[in-house]
């Protein structure tokens, strides 16, 4: 049975460019990323674990409010978003710009007027813990390929949201399928969960292999994005979320997206690689994507959107 790959981001020096820490981390995680597209990583003091349990406590809170308030919540940018409820066992939530403290408050005002502590400053915490790894794990990506020289421009034109999804119990919604397999549309994704399993990753055999969720780890997943850019190099890691377990899930994921065209880099290109891919304007193609899901379907190609 394959196994996903973990990384132990515990030493200190882990997120410093140059450390034998950092370069050895580095390694195995683009070894990952051209595996299966994603990576576990273990970070035991990023969220304390007295964040941990409560913040995910007022997820549940949060999803109990009427659906016409959590149908309030709309963003037109980065592309429309806001309240989704995909079937009868998932719902999600969106904030955009969430690493910006002003948009979780304005997010977080809207649900509690009076305000909610541990929500926000949970989500502040999360939002920017699992921004620092984006950014760690993108230069290594840069590094990795030898073009660090546009790591910078890239990360410029980086922008995020952050999705809350709540997954019932299989029995009382009467389905396990909380979320069927896909790719995330963005560049990357950086998920965290509460305690109940779901989440799972297809590997290169065609198995399904499940996360295993502990409150100091997270997933990092390779999005279409990253596989445009990097010429098929890294694989857009396909994943579905299957209810099992008794309980309700939550989750909460940080997309990153590229504003402006992602075109592949010229070092990338080469006899053994040829170009494989057109400039993508990425939020059109989440866009698009969106707007046409019911005619498009989960499996959807990036190829069929973009390729050469
Ligand atoms: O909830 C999860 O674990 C996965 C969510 C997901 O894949 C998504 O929102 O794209
Ligand atoms: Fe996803």
């Amino acid at each position: 049975m394959a196994k996903l790959t973990v990384v132990d981001f515990s030493d200190k020096d882990c997120f410093k460019p140059g450390t034998s820490s950092w370069l050895s981390l580095r390694k195995d995680i683009c070894h990952a990323l051209e595996e299966l597209g994603c990576f576990v990583a273990k970070l035991p003091d990023l969220i304390p674990s007295e964040i941990h349990s409560p913040f995910f406590g007022t997820l549940d809170e949060l999803f109990d409010f009427p659906t016409e308030t959590k149908l309030q919540i709309t963003y037109e940018r980065p592309f429309p978003m806001g309240y989704i409820s995909l079937n009868a066992a998932n719902e999600s939530l969106a904030i955009g710009y969430p690493t910006n403290p002003e948009e979780t408050k304005k997010f977080t005002h809207h649900f509690w007027p009076n305000g909610n502590d541990q929500f926000c400053q949970g989500a502040d915490l999360y939002a920017k813990m699992m921004e620092k790894v984006d950014h760690a794990v993108t230069r290594m990506v840069f590094e990795n390929y030898g073009v660090e020289k546009y790591h910078d421009d890239h990360i410029r034109s980086v922008i995020y949201s952050c999705k809350f999804n709540k997954y019932n119990e299989p029995e009382k919604s009467g389905i396990d399928v909380g979320m069927p397999g896909h790719t995330d549309k963005g560049f990357s994704t950086v998920l965290c969960q509460n305690h109940v399993k779901g989440l799972e990753i297809k590997s290169k055999n065609d198995e399904w292999i499940s996360f295993d969720p502990a409150p100091s780890s997270l997933i990092f997943i390779a999005g279409d994005g990253f596989k445009v850019w990097s010429n098929d190099r890294i694989q857009a890691c396909k994943h579905r979320v299957t209810l099992r377990e008794n309980g309700v899930r939550h989750s909460l994921a940080l997309f990153s997206y590229k504003e402006g065209e992602t075109c592949v880099p010229n070092e990338l290109v080469d006899k053994d690689h040829p170009l494989k891919y057109k400039p993508l304007h990425l939020l059109e193609y989440v866009q698009y994507f969106m707007e046409n899901y019911p005619t498009l379907g989960p499996n959807f190609s990036i190829k069929t959107y973009c390729g050469v």
